[in-house]
């Protein structure tokens, strides 16, 4: 069978958790950051360590069959590329920002300059909004160029805010666009093994954001237990070898998590035990 062909970050904020998440969906990585391409043969997957700007571009066209990239860079690219999943990490924000106290609503961008990495993007929001504006399109540290005197406004991205502040600016006006990593396909078709690729990036999510929940309960207080603790299909109940008391095992969001033993141990659980999931196949 033909090796299923994924393109991965090679540098930038999105390259280590791409390849951390791949390795901990089974896949080999490369360890060494000038490698170019690996090929895991046990899985039947070669991957291809590109710029994420680009990995769109080269999946829309059919080159590559799946890759991660940024929501903000796929939406950029213009590419034919598709979503398939968000990946949880590279969370950030594309604002757009100007000096301090001057700018409060978006329509006062008519007739400035915006410096922007993201032309695709502001280009498409500006038309969306028949604003007029000039769209200057820097490589990086754009919230420098203000200062420097090539534009008025920056739109980029923000995660922290804390370069905005560093160079005196601050956002204004809403979200243009929420981003994380994703997954992405060219649509249509699926190729060859990219199933199974994707239920395994799944299962790994999940397990990052599942925890497994074991407790005991006398029987007559297991139908408030349970639903507290639904888990996914549904909890297991076993009986235990104290007469009267049942144990129950449940898969929960670990967000709560503990919100949730209080609870139970409210109503009367015990041995309340949670533990990590590695991975996992819903
Ligand atoms: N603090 C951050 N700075 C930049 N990009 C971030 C940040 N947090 C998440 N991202 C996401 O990372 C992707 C940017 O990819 P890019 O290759 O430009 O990374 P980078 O960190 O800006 O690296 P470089 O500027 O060295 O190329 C985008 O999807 C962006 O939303
Ligand atoms: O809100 P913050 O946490 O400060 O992060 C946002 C900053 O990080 C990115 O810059 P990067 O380091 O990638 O440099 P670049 O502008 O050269 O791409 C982005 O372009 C912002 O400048
Ligand atoms: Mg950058």
């Amino acid at each position: 069978m033909a090796l299923l062909r994924i393109a991965v970050p090679n540098k930038g904020s999105l390259s280590l958790s791409a390849s951390e998440i791949l390795r901990e969906s089974g896949y080999r990585q490369r360890d060494d950051a000038k490698q170019l391409t690996l090929t895991d043969t046990e899985n039947g997957v070669e991957f291809f360590y590109l710029r994420p700007r680009d990995i769109a571009l080269y999946v829309g066209e059919g080159t590559l069959d799946a890759g991660i990239t940024g929501r903000d860079l796929l939406s950029d690219s213009g590419a034919k590329a598709e979503e398939v999943m968000g990946l949880g990490f590279g969370r950030s924000r594309f604002r757009f920002a100007g000096p301090k106290g001057v700018y409060t609503d978006l329509l006062q961008l008519a007739g400035t300059r915006i410096a922007t990495s993201y032309d695709g993007v502001v280009r498409a929001f500006l038309e969306e909004r028949g604003i007029e504006a000039t769209v200057v399109r820097l490589d990086g540290a754009v919230e420098t160029s203000i200062q420097l005197g090539v534009a008025d406004v920056i739109a980029d991205v923000v995660e922290t805010g804390s370069t905005l502040r560093q160079a005196g600016l601050e956002v204004f006006g809403d979200t243009i666009l929420e981003s994380e990593a994703v997954l992405v396909t060219r649509g249509g078709s699926v190729p060859d093994g990219f199933e199974i690729f994707r239920r395994r990036i799944e299962g790994v999510l999940v397990a990052r954001s599942y925890v497994m929940m074991d407790y005991d309960i006398k029987s007559e207080h297991v139908a408030a237990a349970v639903a507290l603790t639904p888990g996914i299909e549904s909890p297991t109940v076993s009986p235990l070898h104290r007469e009267g008391w049942v144990a129950v095992r449940a898969m929960v969001p670990r967000a709560g998590a503990q919100r949730l033993m209080d609870e139970l141990f409210e109503i009367g659980a015990r041995g309340i035990l949670l533990t990590d999931i590695h991975a996992c196949r819903l």
